[in-house]
């Protein structure tokens, strides 16, 4: 779980590497002066959507004016560097020591065949995952028991073809040696942790080690592009219900990076797998170049507010403009796999854009794995073999698929520096993560109640027709 040893972190480091967009911040804040000088001076920094303020007192302080959403209870940053509204850090000594830790949040899965049942019980009992109205929560643990039961024979079947368990558990520990690793090489030394959300190491686990190991700034990195609330959204609903009822993790500073689809180091990352992976094909430019995501059911996106599609699609533009830029012009099509269950998934499917293309005469097709960074059951079995054999039965003749990102140097080390330039951002869970905005609102909103109460309450009640009702009512 753990994939650190020790650290010691001058908070001079934090602010060197605040922004890799910024060269006049590292100038800045490699000064030794950093928090002990008095002069009041600020230094705006520019980075891509966030306007940060570094002062020479060594107060730093963020705003997210344009990003945020309100959404689902959280507040919500779809560029995703940060979560809260703003931070102060403050020191009165010349420097300030901090212990680091990042918390990396995957999914889990079974490591083997016997733990698949109860991984999907712990999946389907998830209220993100299968979300029953209010009134109807009480069946949760005796649908998701049936549920896991029903599924649990062909969810095997797949994990059997992969060799009987999933590769996440020590891929994830992988990625977190290498984020360590990566982190030290630009000078930040950092516990990192893993905590997945239906199987081992479970959140609690991965959250008593930050406690034991007395970290004093966390910065939360769900290992998931795109934020859905099935993934992101339950992770970090579970992190925040641990976090709320202990004293120590309330006041913990936090930083939680909601989404980092949009990312250049991503996105390059990627567009490189694919610019790789095309050679392969005898026509390259005529391959399709395939994304496959997996899926959510409609109803999120359309009911619950779910932005997975959206930045799904951006992603995919992200990545096709990238290529362009390097001369690659291929066709691309998005489609998404893995549904579960009667209901409406969002569309197109996966199998069935992959038997229209056959019909239609294409020959060569790049699937591309796109809403996860791990090999997993969806890659190793879903698309390499059913839907590579359903490709070829269509008459597909050439297939390819690029590898996920799993420990790849540039997506490492992009995902360090999204971990710096979130570092200053933490802020303890226990303070309101309502926007200055929203808690504008609510004092105008109770003000205007109160006067507007009043002025009722006496028109109401000091109204001589109402004396006199009252009178009469008494007597
Ligand atoms: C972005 C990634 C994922 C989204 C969105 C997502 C939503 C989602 N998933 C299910 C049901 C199942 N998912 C299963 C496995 C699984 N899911 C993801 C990722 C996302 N899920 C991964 C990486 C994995 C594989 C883990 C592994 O062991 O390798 C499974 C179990 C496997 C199976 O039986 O197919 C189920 C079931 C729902 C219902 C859902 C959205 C509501
Ligand atoms: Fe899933």
């Amino acid at each position: 779980m753990e994939a650190a040893t020790s650290y010691r972190i001058l908070s001079q480091m934090n602010l060197r590497n605040l922004n890799h967009n910024s060269t006049s911040l590292c100038a800045q804040a490699r000064l030794p002066s950093t928090f002990c000088n008095t002069t009041k001076a600020s230094v705006a920094l520019n980075s891509n959507s966030n306007d940060k303020r570094f002062n020479a007192v060594g107060r730093l302080s963020l705003s997210f004016p344009s990003q945020r959403k309100k959404f689902t209870g959280e507040t919500f940053c779809s560029v995703g560097t940060c979560a809260y509204p703003g931070i102060s850090i403050e020191s009165d000594s010349h420097v300030t020591e901090e212990k680091i830790g990042v918390l990396l949040l995957n999914l889990g899965g079974p490591e083997t065949l016997h733990d698949v049942q109860p991984f999907l019980f712990n999946l389907f009992a998830d209220p993100d995952i299968i979300r029953l109205p209010r009134l109807f929560r009480f069946l949760q643990q005796p649908l998701a028991q049936i549920i896991s039961v029903l599924r649990a024979p062909k969810s095997k079947e797949g994990y059997a073809a992969i060799g009987g368990g999933s590769p996440l558990r020590k891929i994830t520990d992988e990625q977190a040696n290498a984020l360590k690793l990566a982190l030290e090489t630009k000078e930040v030394s950092a516990n990192v942790y893993v905590a997945m959300r239906y199987w081992y190491p479970f959140t609690e686990e991965a959250v008593q080690q930050i406690k034991r190991d007395m970290i004093t700034r966390l910065v939360v990195l769900p290992l998931y592009p795109q934020y859905s609330i099935s993934t992101t959204g339950s992770s970090v609903r579970i992190l925040r219900d641990i976090f709320r009822d202990d004293t120590y993790l309330s006041r913990l500073p936090v930083a939680i990076i909601q989404s980092w689809y949009q990312r250049e180091g991503y996105i390059k990352s990627m567009a490189d797998l694919i610019e790789k992976e095309l050679p392969i094909f005898p026509n390259p430019d005529e391959a399709i170049i395939f994304f496959s995501a997996h899926g959510v059911p409609v109803s999120y996106v359309e009911d619950a507010g779910d932005p997975y599609k959206d930045q799904m699609e951006e992603c995919i533009f992200l990545i096709m403009k990238e290529l362009k830029s390097r001369g690659i012009n291929n066709d691309h099509t998005l489609a998404y796999q893995s549904r579960v269950g009667p209901v409406q998934w969002l569309k197109p499917y996966t199998d069935e854009v992959l038997v229209e293309l056959g019909q239609k005469g294409v020959k060569s097709l790049l699937a591309v794995p796109v809403s996860f960074v791990s090999e997993h059951i969806e890659t190793l079995e879903e698309i390499d073999m059913e839907y590579k054999h359903l490709a070829l039965e269509s008459g597909i003749a050439n297939w390819g698929r690029v590898p996920a990102l799993n420990c790849t140097t540039s997506f490492i080390t992009d995902l360090a520096d999204a971990v710096i330039e979130a570092l200053p951002s933490a802020i303890a869970m226990s303070t309101s993560n309502t926007t200055s905005e929203e808690v504008n609102n609510d004092i105008f909103g109770y003000v205007a109640k109160l006067f507007f109460g009043s002025i009722l309450a006496f028109v109401l009640l000091l109204s001589p027709k109402m004396l006199l009702a009252c009178r009469n009512q008494v007597l």
